[in-house]
């Protein structure tokens, strides 16, 4: 990516020739953002409404599953290739070892089955973890104040073969234990489904980012202390290279890294070092950042959506996973 020559000095090079004109501009564009790039992540839920607001993400609702089927039709209509479902599970079905998770009847093998029905060639990724599913909002089996790697593994691998079951294309571990892809990888071959794609989040790191999206599913009440124990530390970047490493050699076939814009620095190391499809989710933070400067009249939406969606496919993403999908999709179709 470097230059491999000093540029001429000017006067001969005036680099603004190259920007004169939008022609001349869309002709040397080094990066394209196009639907195909984005992922929509769906926030479902088993409650009465079709859509319920979610306060802190204006524009986000919580969806039942006819309305989440909906979305897929309106996504492939955008062209907007996949979804990605996060249920928010009703406090009174949540426990201390997310039982609701392995439930082949539960909200989001009902949401997949929906969206098969109305749209089967929109992608579902579904979200591996058990933190909507429990009382302590926690991705793991927790035991003596302790989320317990070994023990997790097991509910994780149980829970994305009933995902691949209920028809997903993709399952998605966000939980960050060691050795969940391996145990996912292995639980898929076991039973027939080979062919189920696996999108680790590998990087994802403890972040302030996540808030509005834990309101989103009901699990930032529920949540005692912290998850620096097992999501990354902010101050690291070769970690996750070892991370990523670890997952492609365990079977994953595309890796996520999360938050977003701010950790473009570890998408950029990531793609360049493994050239394996990276994706890179702008988290319900960031959107709710971008939206409240909206309201304020601060930034320009639309404008901003394109900038800030464009940045991550110029620092290596295959994809992003964005709330921006439909608006950014209806900008560039
Ligand atoms: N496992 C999915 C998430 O944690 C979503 C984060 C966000 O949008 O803030
Ligand atoms: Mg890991």
């Amino acid at each position: 990516m470097s230059t491999p020559f000093a540029p001429a000095p000017f006067p001969l090079a005036r680099p603004r020739r190259l920007r004169a004109q939008p022609w001349i501009r869309s002709l040397v564009a080094e990066t394209t953002l196009t639907p195909a790039d984005l992922v929509w992540p769906l926030i479902v839920h088993d409650g009465e409404e079709d859509a319920q607001p979610v306060p802190s993400m204006p524009g986000v609702d919580r969806l039942s599953p006819r309305a989440a089927a909906k979305a897929a039709v309106r996504a492939r209509d955008l062209g907007i290739p996949a979804v990605a479902l996060f249920p928010n599970i009703a406090k009174t079905a949540k426990d201390a070892v997310g039982t609701g998770a392995t439930d082949p009847d539960g909200l989001v093998p009902e949401c997949i089955r929906a969206i098969k029905d109305a749209a089967p060639e929109v992608g579902v990724i579904t979200d591996v973890a058990l933190d909507c599913y429990t009382d302590h909002g926690h991705d793991g089996v927790l035991e003596d104040r302790r989320i317990v790697n070994d023990a997790t593994l097991e509910r994780l691998a149980e829970q994305a073969f009933i995902h691949a079951h209920a028809g997903a294309d993709v399952v998605a571990p966000s939980d960050m234990m060691d050795g969940r892809v391996q145990a996912i990888r292995e639980a898929l071959e076991a039973n027939g489904f080979q062919d189920t794609l696996i999108l680790s989040y590998a990087a994802k790191y403890a972040s302030a980012f996540y808030g509005p999206y834990r309101d989103a599913v009901g699990s930032a009440r529920a949540l005692s202390g912290d998850k620096k124990t097992y999501q990354m530390d902010f101050a690291n970047s070769d970690e996750a290279l070892r991370e990523v490493a670890m997952d492609i050699a365990e079977g994953a076939d595309l890796v996520m890294v999360k938050p977003g814009l701010l950790y473009l620095d570890i998408v950029r190391r990531v793609s360049e070092t493994f050239r394996v499809p990276t994706l890179a989710y702008q988290v319900s933070g960031e959107y709710a950042m971008m939206k409240a400067a909206v309201a304020n009249g601060w930034l320009d939406e639309d404008r901003a959506i394109l900038e800030s969606l464009t940045a991550f496919k110029r620092a290596g993403c295959a994809g992003v996973l964005t709330y921006f999908a439909p608006r950014a999709a209806e900008l560039l179709g």
